[in-house]
């Protein structure tokens, strides 16, 4: 894989709530990530002009608000959220099928089959375990029901998932090819775990078939954001 395809894979989360921040990770960042990916917490202190900003660097948008309500609701935020001009958003599998398909269509009605962010579904959070899903009265073992939510989302029309790595093969087989995989949970070698559970390395994220790779603190907290953009890149190439 050459350094322009890596850096094409990798979205970098943008996970601050100063709006003054915004500007400086898309001038620090611009050649060294592909996307950059807003969610609640700069969304919720910036909203779209953080969006904006973003897209006057010429930066590609990832909007993770992993929307979970009522199908109507949920179906207006899309559309609200695609009128942006993102190019990838999500909501979350587990609001059900019907939740996933009303946004389909009402994407489909906005759009009339023209071009369109991509819509995403969160499956089990890369920060999950078992016993999380225990707790919360889901007796089944997580690769299960990320197997079922992607096979749920696919039915409904849904454009990929949002999974870990560690799931990708049982994903693309039940699947297919053509169903775009998002992988949060990513750690490289020189970097700390934090809350993330599910991980794997961005060489094996990549090998496994990732088509695009979230990273944020191991960037963001690192004493050199770009230096450690670039180690993070010479790891998938090298992988
Ligand atoms: O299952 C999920 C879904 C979303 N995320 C988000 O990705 C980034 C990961 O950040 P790191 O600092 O690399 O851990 C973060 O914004 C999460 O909200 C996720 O981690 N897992």
């Amino acid at each position: 894989m050459t350094r322009d395809q890596a850096r094409e894979k990798v979205i970098f989360a943008l996970d601050t709530g100063e709006f003054a921040h915004v500007q400086y990770w898309a001038e620090t960042l611009s050649d060294k990530v592909g996307m950059f990916k807003i969610g609640k917490q700069l969304f919720t202190a910036c909203g779209p002009a953080a969006v904006r900003m973003i897209q006057k660097f010429g930066g590609e948008v990832f909007l993770d608000l992993k929307f979970h309500d009522i199908p109507n609701t949920v179906a207006m935020a899309s559309v609200e959220a695609a009128r942006m001009g993102v190019k990838l958003f999500n909501l979350h599998a587990l609001g059900g099928y019907e939740m996933m398909a009303k946004t389909v269509d009402a994407l489909d009605k906005e759009f009339k089959g023209g071009d369109r962010a991509k819509v995403l579904a969160v499956t089990i959070l890369t920060s999950s375990t078992e016993e999380t899903l225990k707790d919360v009265g889901i007796e089944h073992a997580v690769p299960d029901m990320v197997v079922r939510l992607a096979t749920l989302a696919r039915k409904a029309g849904i454009d990929g998932v949002v999974a870990s790595p560690r799931e990708i093969p049982l994903i693309r087989e039940a699947c297919g090819s053509d169903f775009l995989i998002v992988t949060p949970g990513v750690r490289p070698s020189f970097a700390a775990l934090n809350d993330q559970k599910r991980v794997m390395t961005p060489a094996e994220a990549v090998n496994a078939g990732s088509d695009y790779l979230v990273i944020g603190r191991p960037i963001g907290d690192a004493p050199d954001p770009a230096a450690a953009a670039e180690m993070i890149l010479d790891e998938i190439v090298a992988g």
